[in-house]
């Protein structure tokens, strides 16, 4: 019988990563090994140079990619052993990813349909889901009808409608404008918070990282490895007049620091 998800956690560890690493077929290695232990309800940022080894990670937590070698636990259970409705997490990539020719709610409703979700039961989480990133009235659209920025919305609502207690982001913001870049930064924390979710995000902007995180994880390349972790001793709620205070630049200047430490590190291995 399968354990509610409320049993399998007596400490507070959403995801340990115990000495994992990996070697690509073809011998890059992309990750030494790497421990690393995410607490429940915290915002972690995977910050670091082109190359090493962020999405690595991050798909190796979601049980997308097999370490070479070491241990992926989540709520204390080994990823590959977590029943799909244990796991409760979903992951969120760079490009939205939405079938063109379905309208929006079809689009958010797949995981559901893939799951078998009771129709009533799907188009109602679909709807609340919507509501969520403020989409509700949109749901008959076709995604051509949207901008990059409404497109990247339905893709947080498809992860946010299996209910997870995890959330995996692998850039997702990457590609849009500043503008809607940052107002997508302060949605996610209001969902964040409002859901008690634990975040683990991948970004290559310091500042959205100093703005989202409770913690960052420093980076480098090759092999990569993680060389820092800086907490950023803020409370939220944060709102964008944190970006102008000298705390946030004292944190973005240091990241900027090891980032280029990190970077040059990279850069000297090449030659
Ligand atoms: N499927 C693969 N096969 C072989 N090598 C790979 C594969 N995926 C990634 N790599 C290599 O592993 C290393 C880490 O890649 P990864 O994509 O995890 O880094 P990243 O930090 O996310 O990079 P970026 O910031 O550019 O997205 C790189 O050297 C990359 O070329």
């Amino acid at each position: 019988m399968r354990e509610p998800l409320a049993a399998l956690a007596p400490a507070a560890a959403a995801v340990e990563v115990l000495s994992a690493h990996k070697t690509y077929p073809g011998g890059t290695v992309a990750l030494q090994p790497v421990d690393l232990t995410v607490q429940e309800g915290e915002f972690v940022t995977l910050l670091g140079p082109s190359g090493c080894g962020k999405s690595t990670l991050l798909k190796m937590m979601a049980g997308l990619l097999e370490p070479s070698d070491g241990r992926l636990l989540l709520w204390r259970k080994p990823v590959d052993r977590l029943h799909e409705a244990d796991k409760r997490m979903a992951f969120v990539y760079q490009a939205p990813t939405l079938m063109p020719w379905a309208d929006v709610a079809t689009n958010v409703r797949l995981p559901l349909d893939l799951a078998g979700v009771p129709r009533a039961e799907a188009e109602a989480r679909v709807l609340d889901a919507l509501a969520l990133v403020g989409l509700k009235k949109f749901a008959r659209a076709l995604p051509r009808a949207l901008s990059g920025g409404m497109q990247m919305r339905v893709s947080i609502a498809r992860s946010l409608v299996v209910q997870p207690h995890l959330l995996l982001m692998d850039e997702p913001f990457g590609a849009l404008d500043e503008i809607t870049r940052h107002k997508l930064d302060a949605d996610l924390l209001a969902l964040w918070r409002e859901k008690k979710l634990t975040v683990i995000f991948v970004t290559h902007s310091i500042h959205e990282a100093v703005f989202l995180s409770t913690r960052v994880i420093m980076m480098a390349a090759r092999p990569g490895r993680i060389v820092e972790e800086v907490v950023i001793d803020e409370p939220y709620p944060r709102t964008p007049d944190f970006m102008v205070t000298p705390r946030f630049s004292g944190y973005a200047r240091h990241l900027q620091d090891s980032l280029l430490r990190a970077s040059r590190e990279n850069e000297e291995d090449m030659e």
